[in-house]
Parts: structure tokens; C-alpha cells; sequence
């Protein structure tokens, strides 16, 4: 369902376990940090919201979405953390270059959440320009953070 049709921030909170005890790697990709810093505030913000405890929310930050993969990788191995949230935004530009990187991290971060039975949450925006990017960073679509936080949660519970 198009964002445009279901807010990214309009969640049930219903049945969520108890996160005060579990530890969450924040992974954000730099490339157009306007845009990821929201989606990290947007993630920190519902991750405290429902009783994480702010030392228990490590950031990390990549170059780009492709270095998504990797960062979550050395993050998932961990031992003491619990779920690990992918967020970054790759814009289209003129060449195919958009396809690869959306691909390689779509694949990368799932291949990390099966490899290490964890939930490593792909909270990375596709858009075709900037505002796309905007509105679901916490414009009218809401904020994919949020989603990708709550995401998070909710998979704490299998
Ligand atoms: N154009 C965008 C990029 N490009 C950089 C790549 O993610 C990567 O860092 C580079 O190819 C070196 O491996 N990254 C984004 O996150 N968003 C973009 O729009
Ligand atoms: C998604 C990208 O890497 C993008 O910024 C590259 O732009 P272009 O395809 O115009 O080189």
C-alpha cells in the first residue's frame, strides 16, 4: 500500500513486549543527511516513546545506503544487541546507478537479519526526488523512522 495511502507513522501500539532491557543499534547511512537525521529522530523518538532507554539506542553512521549492509553486519553480530534499524534514503538520479544500491541493500540487510536471527529493519527510502524524501521524513506520509522502529518492536516478539 502506497504511503500515500497509509501514513508511515499511524501504528497500533497494542501487544508491543517490554523493550526497557533491550539494546538497539541505530545504523544511518550520511548521504542526504537531512533526510536520515529525521528518520533517526523519527526511530529514537518512538523507540523511547515505548520505553527503550536511551543508553540502550547505539548510532552508528555509514557513508551511504550501500554501506547499510555492512554496518549492520558488524552490529548484528554483537552479542548484546537485540534488533538493528537500516535507515538511509537513496534518490534516483540519471543513471542505474539508484537500481543497484536500492538492491544491494535491500538484499544485504536482509541477508543479515536471517544470518543472525535478528531483526535488522530496512528503514530506507527510495524516493524519485527530494520531496518524495521529505514527505516521509516527517512531512505528510509521515516518517519512515518511525515505521522502521516500531517495526523493530513488533519483531521482538516471534
Ligand atoms: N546517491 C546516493 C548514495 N550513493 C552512495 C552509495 O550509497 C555508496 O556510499 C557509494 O556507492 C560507495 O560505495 N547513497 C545514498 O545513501 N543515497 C543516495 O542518494
Ligand atoms: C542513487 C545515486 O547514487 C545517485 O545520486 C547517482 O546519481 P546519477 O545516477 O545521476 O549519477
Amino acid at each position: 500500500m502506497a504511503s500515500a495511502l497509509k501514513n508511515l507513522s499511524d501504528y497500533s501500539s497494542k501487544n508491543l513486549v517490554d523493550i526497557s532491557d533491550k539494546i538497539f543499534a541505530v545504523v544511518v547511512a550520511e548521504w542526504n543527511e537531512e533526510v536520515t537525521g529525521s528518520l533517526y529522530n523519527g526511530a529514537v523518538q518512538t523507540l523511547l516513546s515505548h520505553g527503550a532507554k536511551q543508553e540502550n539506542i547505539v548510532k552508528v553512521e555509514v557513508p551511504g545506503s550501500f554501506e547499510l549492509s555492512l554496518g549492520a553486519q558488524k552490529l548484528a553480530q554483537r552479542e548484546d544487541v537485540d534488533a538493528v534499524i537500516c535507515l538511509g534514503c537513496v534518490i534516483q538520479g540519471e543513471t542505474r546507478h539508484f537500481d543497484f544500491i536500492c538492491d544491494a541493500v535491500a538484499h544485504g540487510v536482509t541477508n543479515v537479519s536471517l544470518k543472525y536471527d535478528k531483526p535488522v529493519i530496512f528503514g530506507v527510502l527510495t524516493p524519485e526526488n527530494q520531496k518524495q524524501a521529505m514527505d516521509r521524513a516527517g512531512g505528510k506520509h509521515g516518517n519512515k523512522g518511525d515505521e522502521a522502529a516500531i517495526t523493530a518492536i513488533k519483531m521482538l516478539a516471534l
